[in-house]
């Protein structure tokens, strides 16, 4: 893809436009005891980007994932968020600002419908608590039924309106990875962050989710960080591509130049990837 790159961000070869940094990781290093899980790592998200995130089994990909959604705090580094340092905050905090998430393993509450389950990402919005919602009952309905009208937004616009009232935990794996990018949707994120979003789905299901992966980042405009091995995903999908590998960024730049990075080519060389 042949980019005019600028501070401002650029238009892509297909149409869509990149703007500013959005997110900035600054040196980041991350420790667990004796383990340096991240080594002095540095790399820009923009503005209604698709970045992926790639690198052999314990490169340290979930790490970085983690610590932008505020799970792991890094020992050295600095976060920047829309023009801002970020202090050290709590996940929820982080998801109040606009970052929501997937996890690598399904984290549903398989016992609840899909509606409910898509319903508890809009949590971090819901302004009333308990106790105004006994106290002042006419505002807690109004946003309630905001709330479940923008759930049945998302519900149409993912195609799952068929399992809407379908215990999460009788649904094939395909349909839950679904619902789970419907849950992380709900919250209305600026950046939206997927670990291995494909992880286990066959090629139907893999090409159902690419679709809905490019159609939010089109419509909603939402900003797309993810993590993925299937490199045929993350070549059609992304924008531009970190490489890390034993913790250290290795390549960064748009598909075509990854794919004939020297460094990248090694470090997959001998490395069974799905
Ligand atoms: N909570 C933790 N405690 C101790 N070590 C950890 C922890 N999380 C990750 N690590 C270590 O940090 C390194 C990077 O792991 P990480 O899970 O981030 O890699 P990854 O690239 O996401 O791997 P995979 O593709 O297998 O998911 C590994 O050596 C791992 O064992």
């Amino acid at each position: 893809m042949a980019q005019a790159y600028s501070t401002e961000g650029w238009i892509t070869a297909d149409g869509r436009k990149i703007g500013p940094v959005l997110m900035e990781m600054k040196n980041i290093t991350l420790r667990f005891g004796g383990v340096k899980a991240i080594t002095d790592i540095s790399f820009d998200i923009r503005e209604g980007e698709i970045r992926a995130i790639i690198g052999p089994n314990g490169a340290g990909k979930s790490s970085m994932l983690n610590v932008i959604s505020g799970f792991y705090v890094p020992q050295e580094g600095e976060v920047w968020f829309r023009g801002a340092k970020r202090p050290p905050m709590k996940p929820y905090e982080v998801a109040r600002q606009g970052i929501a998430r997937t996890f690598q393993n399904i984290a549903l509450f398989e016992g609840m419908s899909v509606l409910d389950n898509i319903m508890t990402g809009r949590l971090t919005m819901m302004e009333t608590n308990l106790a105004q919602q006994a106290l002042w009952w006419g505002k807690a309905a109004r946003e309630e039924e905001e709330h479940r009208a923008a759930v049945e937004r998302i519900i149409d616009f993912l195609e799952i309106q068929h399992i809407r009232k379908t215990p999460v935990g009788r649904l094939p794996y395909g349909l839950k990875k679904r619902v789970e990018l419907a849950r992380a949707l709900a919250a209305e994120p600026k950046l939206l962050l997927l670990d291995e979003p494909m992880a286990g789905m066959n090629v139907e299901e893999k090409e159902d989710m690419c679709r809905f992966i490019l159609d939010v980042n089109d419509e909603f405009g939402t900003t797309i960080a993810l993590i993925e091995h299937d490199m045929g995903v993350v070549m059609d999908l992304s924008d531009r591509v970190v490489v890390m590998d034993y913790g250290k960024k290795i390549g960064d730049g748009p598909p075509d130049d990854i794919r004939s990075n020297k460094a990248v080519i090694d470090a997959y060389l001998g490395v069974s990837h799905e």
